[in-house]
């Protein structure tokens, strides 16, 4: 089976500034101090990802999750090693990262498929179907700037997931999302997943990752330290017991915290 994403040994690193004000630095300087370090938030990662698998991307906060779906989205790049991907990637990276705030709802519908690389013509062709699942009612004529982040977020998530893709990736912006919308992307996922399209979604829910993935991989201080079946990822991270109400969370009913 066709690879869909390659990534050999992929490092990105951060530095980390200690002070915040140019004459704090200086001061440190002249202390003998340390100003800054620097700290591999992803650590010489390496997986493949087939056509078609639907990989759940776990591991605590900080872990590099986020960081690495950038590598793999093409909004950052590695310091060291290669994130190669096929075919056409949309996703949920920083839902309404693209969005201008002074632009209605309706104008930054446009905005933000035309930098998910929609044509004018497929935009018209799905508008009424985009809007009818952001169902954001009369709010659609309002600038964004008005917007709650669930707002946002839904309105985002709806032009993603009409986007055309090979690669579907999903960030936690829809931790914001209420409950009916969660049920309604969770729908759409499962949709996107049996076309056929690879998926690659980050979440800190068991049951949400259960349901829709068929493998998981786990980051560990930005290092791949768990990649297989999606109940022994679970298990290695400990988020199938009952001891913490964060992890074992007996209300994850497979919507999930983010889904
Ligand atoms: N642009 C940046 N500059 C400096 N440090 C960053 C930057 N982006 C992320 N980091 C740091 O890199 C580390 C990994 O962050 P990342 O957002 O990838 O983690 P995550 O696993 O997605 O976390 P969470 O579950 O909390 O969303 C963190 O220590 C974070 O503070």
């Amino acid at each position: 089976m066709t690879n869909f994403i390659e990534v050999r040994d992929a490092t990105k690193t951060f530095r980390m500034q200690y002070h915040r004000s140019l004459k704090q630095m200086v001061l440190a300087k002249a202390r003998g101090m340390k100003t800054h370090d620097t700290f591999n938030a992803v650590d010489g990662v390496s997986f493949d990802v087939a056509e078609g698998e639907a990989i759940g991307l776990m591991g605590l906060n900080g872990s590099g999750k986020s960081t690495l779906l950038k590598l793999i989205s093409g909004v950052m790049v590695p310091d060291s090693g290669s994130v190669l991907t096929r075919g056409r990637i949309a996703g949920l990276i920083a839902t309404g990262a693209g969005f201008d705030p002074q632009l209605s709802g309706r104008e930054n519908l446009w905005l933000n498929a035309a930098i998910l690389g929609m044509s004018e013509a497929e935009t018209r062709r799905k508008f009424d179907e985009i809007v009818a699942f952001a169902d954001l009612g009369k709010f659609l004529d309002t600038p964004v700037t008005y917007y709650s982040s669930g707002m946002k977020a839904r309105l985002g998530f709806a032009v993603a997931i009409h986007v055309d893709s090979d690669i579907f990736i999903a960030d936690e912006a829809l931790a914001v999302g209420d409950r009916p919308f969660k049920r309604k992307c969770k729908n759409k996922l499962d949709e996107i997943k049996k076309s056929g399209t690879t998926i690659f979604y980050v979440s800190h829910a068991p049951g949400a990752v259960r349901n829709l993935c068929t493998r998981v991989l786990v980051l560990d201080k930005g290092r791949l330290a768990f990649d297989g079946g999606v109940d022994e990822g679970i298990h290695f991270l400990k988020y199938d017991d009952n001891e913490t109400d964060v992890a074992g969370d007996p209300t994850d009913d497979g919507l999930g915290a983010d889904i």
